[in-house]
């Protein structure tokens, strides 16, 4: 079977289209979630001089040298700020003890929605952490909020084509992220010449599931980011031009009972000459209410089959994983998860 990450044009849904067209996206994105898991994204309406703001961002941070990124970091349960190369591990957040244990070389900076966004609810400030900006680089807070506004967007425009996809009454999903845990994890991935080390130990980023509902993913169309398709091999794929990637995570493969997959993916850098590639690449997750019980739709259980999941509220899971990404402790409930990279091949 050819592996392909289908594109889909929502313009439909962006800038208002007929009931037919949107109906055609909406199928055309049933087929891409139960299939593949990954979508390319076109008719998105991010402005190129948003992108361009965003990415010039990233590039002035992370040219910092690492003691002034340093200054930025925050303690591990706090899922914001700097995070230096090799302080993470994706795997343990699926409760694979990888050889490269805290070997993930990524660098990152993790921005999201803090209590006082909703000053109107009482949101725990230990779950929706505040903001830590690097003053030192003023140009990063505007440029970074106005992407993070854009990718908010299209977040929220998928869960509404989710649940004409799925054909359940609008509410069904966008009910549960009337003050959604929302995260954007921008990461570099780069290494100076002659550090790489060929013995297998480093890795971009480690296999995971996104935690979420989904994930908008910006990326530069360099190679490293791979896929793991249904029948247990990787694939590279890189965002179409004026593309974004769009993928599912957890809560939703819960919600559908894994009618609709989350896709394990990884980030593999090719090594030519001893260095890499620079590569930059930023996720958007867009995860649901702390509070919201997520549970099998009845919709997506067959008629006499118990359900894959048991109910659990996002904050439950969301907090499960990072404690294995982000303070290294194994989670031991993603046990589906494990199972499919133990099947993988490498
Ligand atoms: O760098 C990439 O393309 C993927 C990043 C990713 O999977 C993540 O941040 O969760
Ligand atoms: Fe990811």
């Amino acid at each position: 079977m050819v592996f392909e990450v289908p594109e889909v044009d929502i313009t439909p849904y962006v800038a208002g289209g007929s009931a037919e067209e949107r109906a055609a996206v909406a199928k055309a994105i049933d087929r891409a979630c139960r299939e593949v898991g990954f979508i390319q994204i076109v008719g998105h309406g991010i402005p190129d001089d948003v992108l361009a703001g965003f990415t010039g961002a990233l590039d002035a941070f992370f040219g910092l040298e690492l003691e002034a990124k340093k200054a930025y970091r925050t303690p591990p349960k706090v899922n914001r700020g700097y995070a230096p190369p090799k302080t993470e591990s994706l795997s343990l957040s699926l409760g694979v003890e990888a050889a490269s244990r805290m070997n993930d070389f990524f660098e990152a900076f993790n921005v999201g929605d803090g209590a006082s966004m909703y000053p109107e609810l009482d949101l725990p400030e230990a779950i929706y952490n505040e903001n830590v900006w690097p003053d030192s680089v003023p140009t990063f807070e505007p440029a970074v909020s106005a992407y993070y506004e854009e990718a908010r967007r299209v977040a929220r425009t998928m869960v509404e084509i989710f649940e004409d996809a799925l054909e359940v009454p609008a509410g069904t999903l966008t009910g549960l992220t009337g003050h959604s845990l929302d995260v954007l994890r921008m990461n570099n991935y780069a290494l100076p010449p002659g550090t790489v080390n060929l013995d297998g130990d480093l890795t971009g980023m480690g296999e995971h599931t996104d935690y979420g509902m989904v994930t908008v993913l910006w990326a530069d169309r360099v190679a490293g980011l791979q896929v793991l398709d249904s029948s247990g091999t990787w694939h590279d794929v890189q965002p179409n031009p004026g593309a974004l990637l769009i993928n599912l995570g957890d809560v939703t493969a819960r919600l559908t009972n894994e009618v609709w997959m989350s896709t394990l993916h990884r980030v593999k850098p090719p090594i030519v000459d001893g260095t890499i590639e620079r590569r930059r690449s930023a996720a958007y997750f867009h995860d649901g209410d702390y509070d919201a019980v997520i549970a099998p739709l009845p919709s997506c259980v067959a008629e006499g089959e118990a359900p894959i999941y048991e109910p659990i509220t996002v904050g439950e899971h969301i907090a499960a994983k990072l404690a294995g990404s982000r303070a290294g402790r194994l989670n031991a409930t993603a046990v589906r998860e494990a199972a499919r990279v133990a099947a993988s091949t490498a």
